[in-house]
């Protein structure tokens, strides 16, 4: 089997292009237009390519865009009243902190500190316990919410009873991509570190997402053949003395008994920031 790749460039273009179309009637009828704050603390290079991207964006849909960037040295305290005034202005629909945070400021406090009407990454505690009760009209992270719309394009109805499995629990990608998918009628397992066989749990995904942020980690022992597998793991290696951008998938071997795979780069990563531009406009229509 040789899979179909699924291509995230352009189906994060058709995402971008309906966000677009929507603000270009938003300021045909002369109303206010949405409007994202971006906050980057210190100099962190992969969040600096991350943010300058996610304003490239704004500007190419529309949206407009309030950037903060602050020293790697700045206090908790200074963060939380910049959030306190950008929640408290009603020209800012939605807020994002990039992660990771420097060490010196408490991540939860922060997340928790946004608006969660404003919280276009969905990391709130109130957004996160409203994605577990099944509300679909919260906001909700945009790598995961990536990764279903990648699955309703490649699967369409067939997604419902499929069986998933999720390759890692983190808060930002691994337990909302269970709850999303969940959601949409479908048999779900997360396995991680500490899960016993972990590779014969994966053999039984019809689709496999993985995000654990090891290089390569699974391999095609893994898979079973004709199996969905989404790949969203962006680790940098040096290969032949040259540096390169793998997942946490071994491609080659994966492509070859999979029916259809994400690449890397080029997959779940621009659907990660066509979805923040989503949130923000949806976050945007819920506030009017
Ligand atoms: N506040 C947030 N912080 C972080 C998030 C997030 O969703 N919200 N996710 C990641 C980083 N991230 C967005 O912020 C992100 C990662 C990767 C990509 C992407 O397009 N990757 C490209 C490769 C780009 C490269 O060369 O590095 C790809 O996969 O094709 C977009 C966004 C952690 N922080």
């Amino acid at each position: 089997m040789n899979a179909k790749v699924i291509d995230g460039k352009a189906l994060s273009a058709e995402v971008l292009a309906e966000v677009t179309a929507s603000v270009s009637e938003i300021q045909a009828q002369g109303l206010a237009t949405p409007c994202l704050a971006v906050v980057l603390v210190g100099e962190d290079p992969a969040s600096q390519v991350y943010v300058r991207n996610k304003l490239r964006q704004c500007e190419a849909t529309g949206i407009r865009s309030v950037e903060h960037r602050l020293a790697a040295d700045t206090s908790e305290a200074t963060l939380l009243e910049l959030l306190a005034k950008m929640n408290a202005d009603p020209a800012i629909h939605g807020i994002l902190v990039q992660l990771p945070l420097p060490a010196q400021i408490d991540e939860q406090k922060v997340i928790a500190a946004i608006d969660p009407a404003k919280d276009v990454d969905g990391f709130h505690p109130e957004n996160m316990g409203r994605l577990l009760a099944g509300d679909e009209s919260v906001l909700v992270p945009c790598t995961p919410l990536g990764c279903l719309l990648m699955l309703k394009h490649t699967l369409g109805d067939s997604l419902k009873g499929k069986h998933v499995v999720v390759v890692g629990r983190s808060n930002i990608v691994g337990k909302p991509a269970a709850l999303l998918t969940l959601q949409q009628h479908c048999t779900v397992t997360i396995v991680h570190s500490r899960t016993q066989d972990i590779e014969a749990v994966c053999r039984q995904a019809d689709i496999l997402i993985v995000a654990v942020g090891r290089a390569e980690m699974v391999g095609a022992d893994w898979v079973k053949p004709g199996a969905v597998v989404l790949d969203v793991g962006i680790n940098r290696v040096e290969r032949d003395g040259k540096a390169k951008l793998v997942g946490d998938v071994d491609y080659a071997a994966v492509a070859s008994i999979a029916s259809a795979i994400t690449p890397v780069p080029g997959g779940v990563g621009p659907m990660t920031i066509a979805c923040l531009l989503r949130n923000t406009l949806q976050a945007y229509q819920q506030q009017r």
